[in-house]
């Protein structure tokens, strides 16, 4: 893409994946004037559309690699490729009109309006004023800001969440295939990191950017990555993965401390509920007769049944004791109402049924039931993910409220 071209047809709230390339180093290496090796013979790809996370200790290298990618640090051996272009000989300045760069600290000029700010490279790129505005004001709604709210305040007039919002508005403004983010929210309390994220994954999910994304915090890297490298001093590369990859199968010693002795907690919120793992106890209708699911329990074995209403939805539970004598299942059932969607996690099941007397909950497709997910199944469902070398999530848990 040439973002010296005119500018993109607006709503650029639908534009493909295809828009954004791969980044590609290959044998890339950093050596500092004062002999310091801040990257050493790094090959690593980075997904078209994809946001990879680089984690590790202080020092490792994080920040190096990825100022880099838009050249503001320049390698000293190697090439970075960028959709297949050779971008280590290329012209810095165009080349960083082609990526857009968020920091820490923002980076905001102070004495410009959050308008002028997110108008920086569209009007060096000599957009015409009315393409400009119709851009700001499409961008600024696109990360939560109201364009007459915020649109004309300076930078010290908004919250520290606002000022990140207006950071990415501006790294987004000129359309760029390549989002470079540096520790982009650690700056704000963690409430507002938090929102932040989750805003910041549902925008990723309509623009589809190329991101790579330097973090400090494991969660935030597990929340957001599609993948993650871990990365050990001298910026070598311990294992790039999917998050549920990295917490499952950490490669060596060194991803499974950094990642934590908490891991299998964490990879409950990236695995998804597989439909095929689901328990089927019997089920009763809220208008079967008392003995007629009594007759079922005792063909089945089973100590209870799940109850469905007449639409088909979970409505409660019958237990094998209360499932005897005249009246219908609606007389008997023990009503509960939590169910969780098919495309949920594990950890939203499993908070659901830790939160059920009942000690499991329905999973369900829209509104037709499934199937029962228990902490045996939760827990049979997190080892197979390990183990199995044939298994492939059939969704990834993207909209459920854990990546939210
Ligand atoms: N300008 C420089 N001159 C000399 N050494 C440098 C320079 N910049 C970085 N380094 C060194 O290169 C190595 C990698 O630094 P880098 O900033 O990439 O690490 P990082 O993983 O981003 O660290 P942090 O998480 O603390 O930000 C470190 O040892 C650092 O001291």
């Amino acid at each position: 893409m040439d973002a010296t071209a005119a500018p993109p047809a607006l709503r650029t709230a639908h534009r493909a994946a295809g828009d954004a390339p791969e980044i590609r180093l290959e044998g890339v290496s950093k050596v500092y004037p004062d002999g310091t090796v801040g990257v050493a013979e790094l090959d690593l790809t980075f997904a078209a559309g994809e946001l990879s996370v680089l984690v590790g200790p202080s020092g490792c290298g994080k920040t190096t690699t990825m100022k880099m990618v838009n050249r503001i640090i320049e390698p000293t051996t190697g090439r970075i490729l960028l959709g297949g272009e050779d971008v280590t000989g290329v012209d810095a300045d165009r080349l960083r009109r082609r990526i857009g760069y968020v920091i820490q600290s923002v980076g905001l000029f102070p004495h410009q309006t959050v308008r002028a700010n997110v108008a920086t490279v569209p009007r060096l790129l000599g957009w015409d004023r009315r393409e400009i505005r119709d851009r700001v004001e499409e961008l600024l709604g696109l990360v939560g800001l109201d364009p007459a709210v915020h649109g004309d305040r300076y930078p010290a007039q908004l919250s520290g969440g606002q000022r990140q919002r207006a950071g990415v508005a501006r790294a987004l403004a000129a359309d760029p295939g390549v989002l470079l983010m540096d520790e982009p929210f650690s700056a704000v309390d963690p409430v507002v990191r938090e929102r932040l994220q989750s805003e910041f994954l549902r925008l990723q999910e309509t623009v589809r950017k190329t991101i790579v994304f330097v973090t400090h915090d494991i969660e935030e890297a597990v929340r957001l990555g599609d993948r993650i490298a871990v990365m050990s001093t001298g910026g070598h590369v311990e294992q790039f993965a999917p998050p549920a990859e990295l917490l499952g199968r950490p490669a060596n010693r060194t991803v499974a401390d950094f990642v934590g002795a908490d891991r299998g907690l964490k990879r409950l919120a990236v695995t998804p509920i597989e439909p095929a793992d689901l328990e089927q106890p019997p089920v009763v209708g809220l208008v079967d007769g008392l003995a007629e699911a009594g007759a079922t329990l005792d063909r089945a074995g089973a100590g209870w049944a799940v109850v469905l209403d007449d639409a088909g939805r979970p409505a409660g539970w019958l237990p094998a004791g209360r499932a005897a004598g005249a009246g219908t299942v609606a007389s008997a059932v023990v009503r509960s109402d939590g169910a969780v969607p098919v495309q949920a996690s594990l950890r939203t099941a499993l908070a659901t049924i830790l939160q059920t007397d009942a000690g499991w909950v329905p999973v369900l497709d829209g509104d037709r039931y499934l199937g029962v997910l228990t902490p045996s199944s939760v827990h049979a469902t997190l080892r197979r993910s390990i183990t199995s070398s044939a298994y492939r999530p059939t969704a990834r848990p993207g909209t459920g409220p854990d990546r939210r």
